[in-house]
């Protein structure tokens, strides 16, 4: 693999399992990749995006047209790398403009080995995958890319998202703890899947001793911190795999610790209650999602990133293992389960981002309800 310089005009190519291509010139780093070609329609935020450990193994295709604007900075990354496999865009931009930016997007890309196309007509691209559903995809550039029947078949033999368990490729293989800011007033467990930095940084900021453990984290070692409060956080992959942690979250909710789980943590703890999950046909990831919060009525603008959604009946409580359960949240684009809540036991979770990094800022309070949840328990 070799670093490409800005401007560069080395011929790159996308090649979809379906058949369809589109040509570009190389954006990043020269060579190839392979992954799940998404979309995501947020117009701000790429560095949260590729920094953003859900998007292992995924090439995010993006709707903006122009990006790279503000450059790279070393205070937005949600996680020590780049996460997606691959990176497609229209438009890059010559030259950062930011008072933040220390280097452009296109040498972090290629510092990084990050694969990207540009040039690429991405309405086109991302009214395909609409219509067809996310699939597997390949990108290569070079001066001798192979032709298009060879490449089709290299794409066809990349492992799907179904089925996938990543969780323990991206999760930290060490515990760390995440000081309170101020006064500590809690212990939390977070069980990492793909944690993203700015999700501890909430709970800091009110008080919470944030312990983040390795997606293999047994019973005994959550409990070993003495939690008030147990995380289950974000992650890439299918969650029809996650076996370990439904285990771990059902003897949460059995010991009825105060739970809260954002986006995988959301999928796992419908698995945990006995329902199905399911993949979206080409799933929700942007800042602009709106979410209704039954429990108030209320409409939220949040940010997504999810390509799989749980299989929940939205007009009835149902009857589980661990008492009564609802759906607390629902996208209003197109009725998918969105949040669940126990009502007997202290367990919540969305399927969305209330650490809103990035993104709009609405669904913070769902911070605060896992603190309610804490102090209620300790009173
Ligand atoms: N951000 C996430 O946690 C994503 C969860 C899961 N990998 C999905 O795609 O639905």
């Amino acid at each position: 693999m070799t670093l490409s310089t800005r401007g560069d005009q080395t011929p790159a190519v996308l090649v979809l399992e379906d058949g369809r291509a589109f040509r570009g010139r190389a954006y990043g780093a020269v060579g190839e990749t392979f992954g799940e070609a998404v979309f995501s329609t947020g117009m701000t935020g790429y560095q949260e995006t590729l920094t953003d450990p859900s998007y292992h193994r995924q090439v995010v295709v993006m709707t903006a047209p122009h990006v790279g604007n503000t450059g790279v900075n070393d205070e937005d990354p949600e996680s020590a790398r780049i996460w997606v496999s691959g990176y497609v865009v229209r438009d890059p931009a010559r030259k950062p403009s930011n008072w933040r930016s220390q280097r452009s997007l296109d040498e972090e890309l290629a510092a990084q080995g990050v694969v990207g196309i540009s040039g690429v007509d991405t309405r086109a691209l991302t009214r395909h995958l609409r219509e067809r559903g996310a699939m597997r995809v390949g990108i290569f550039s070079g001066n001798a890319i192979p032709d298009e029947g060879t490449l089709l078949a290299r794409v066809r033999q990349a492992p799907e998202m179904t089925g996938a368990d990543l969780s323990a490729e991206v999760a930290t293989k060490e515990a760390y703890v995440v000081p309170a800011i101020g006064t500590k007033k809690f212990t939390v467990a977070a069980i990492d899947l793909g944690i993203k930095g700015m999700t501890p940084h909430r709970m800091a900021e009110r008080g919470i001793e944030v312990h983040v453990l390795p997606a293999t984290a047994t019973l005994e070692e959550v409990y070993a911190v003495a939690p008030d409060g147990v995380f289950f956080s974000n992650g890439p992959g299918d969650p029809s795999t996650a076996d370990h942690p439904v285990a771990l979250m059902r003897g949460v909710l059995e010991r009825k610790t105060p739970l809260f789980g954002i986006c995988f943590g959301n999928q796992i703890l419908g698995r945990a209650l006995g329902f199905g999950t399911y993949k979206l046909k080409y799933g929700h990831r942007g800042i602009n999602q709106p979410v209704q919060d039954r429990t108030t009525g209320k409409v939220e603008v949040t940010a997504h990133n999810h390509g799989f959604a749980v299989d929940a009946p939205l007009d009835q409580v149902s009857d589980t293992e661990f008492g009564r359960a609802e759906v607390s949240h629902v996208c209003l684009n197109d009725q998918v389960v969105e949040g669940l809540q126990l009502l007997d036991r202290p367990a919540f979770s969305v399927q969305y981002h209330p650490e809103a990094a990035a993104g709009p800022h609405d669904a913070a309070y769902l911070f605060d309800r896992f603190v309610s949840l804490m102090e209620g328990q300790r009173a």
